[in-house]
């Protein structure tokens, strides 16, 4: 096993889209959402209330594939894009898109309150909101955001990393999702492995 910093990580992402025989962005993000899925369906009852929650980046394009994969396999899945439609691009506006297509709902959350009274009727949220791009100080919406998902009493399955959480171990955290168990994308990042933040993953579990 091989542990990452971010920089590493879209370094190893830029070679398998650039170089490394034409495996497209889209594709790396259609691998990593439907082994998370996999890893879910394996681990947790099918008749779990699953909501998915959506953040700008890749990140969220992965929770798109996420709740395809889910959904097909028989999950109750409702999904909940956090940004407005504009911040969600390229790969991930490509599955969001294919969501759409297989009549995927989408609702749009802007304020944490919003949240917190939607998520009281799941059993388990998947955070796909902020992964290995985040920076600085989590800006509102998405911190109380974090915020609301911390208190609620559910079970909080992070996508690559806790939202939130510095991939490195050379950022303070500010807040991020105390996640009780964190599917990792290809490679653990350094954050996994030291502390203080190793604790917001939970359980590890690895594609
Ligand atoms: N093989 C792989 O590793 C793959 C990983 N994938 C996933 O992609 C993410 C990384 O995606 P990226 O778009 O670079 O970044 P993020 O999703 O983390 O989000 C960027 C997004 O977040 C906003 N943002 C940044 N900082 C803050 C902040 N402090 N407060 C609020 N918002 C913030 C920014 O504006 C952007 O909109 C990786 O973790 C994997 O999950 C792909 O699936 C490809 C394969
Ligand atoms: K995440």
């Amino acid at each position: 096993m091989y542990i990452v910093t971010a920089k590493e990580m879209y370094e190893i992402d830029r070679f398998a889209i650039e170089e490394g025989g034409g495996m497209a962005g889209k594709l790396l993000m259609e691998n990593a959402g439907s082994q998370v899925a996999h890893h879910i369906k394996e681990d947790y009852a099918i008749d779990q209330k699953i909501a998915i929650v959506i953040g700008g980046g890749n990140n969220g394009g992965d929770g798109f594939v996420i709740a395809r994969y889910l959904v097909d396999t028989g999950f109750d899945v409702s999904l909940f894009q956090l940004v407005t439609d504009e911040k969600i691009k390229g790969d991930s506006a490509y599955h969001k898109q294919l969501w759409i297509n297989r009549s995927g709902v989408i609702e749009h959350v802007t304020e944490a309150s919003q949240l917190q009274k939607r998520l009281r009727a799941f059993d388990i949220v998947v955070d796909a909101i902020l992964g290995i791009g985040v920076s600085g100080r989590i800006r509102e919406p998405i911190r109380n955001m974090i915020a609301v998902i911390n208190q609620l009493d559910i079970i909080r399955i992070a996508v690559d990393i806790p939202s939130g959480l510095p991939a490195n171990d050379d950022e303070d955290v500010d807040i991020a999702v105390k996640a009780n168990r964190t599917f990792i994308i290809e490679a653990p990042k350094v954050s996994a492995f030291c502390e203080p933040t190793s604790k917001y993953y939970g359980g590890l579990g690895s594609n």
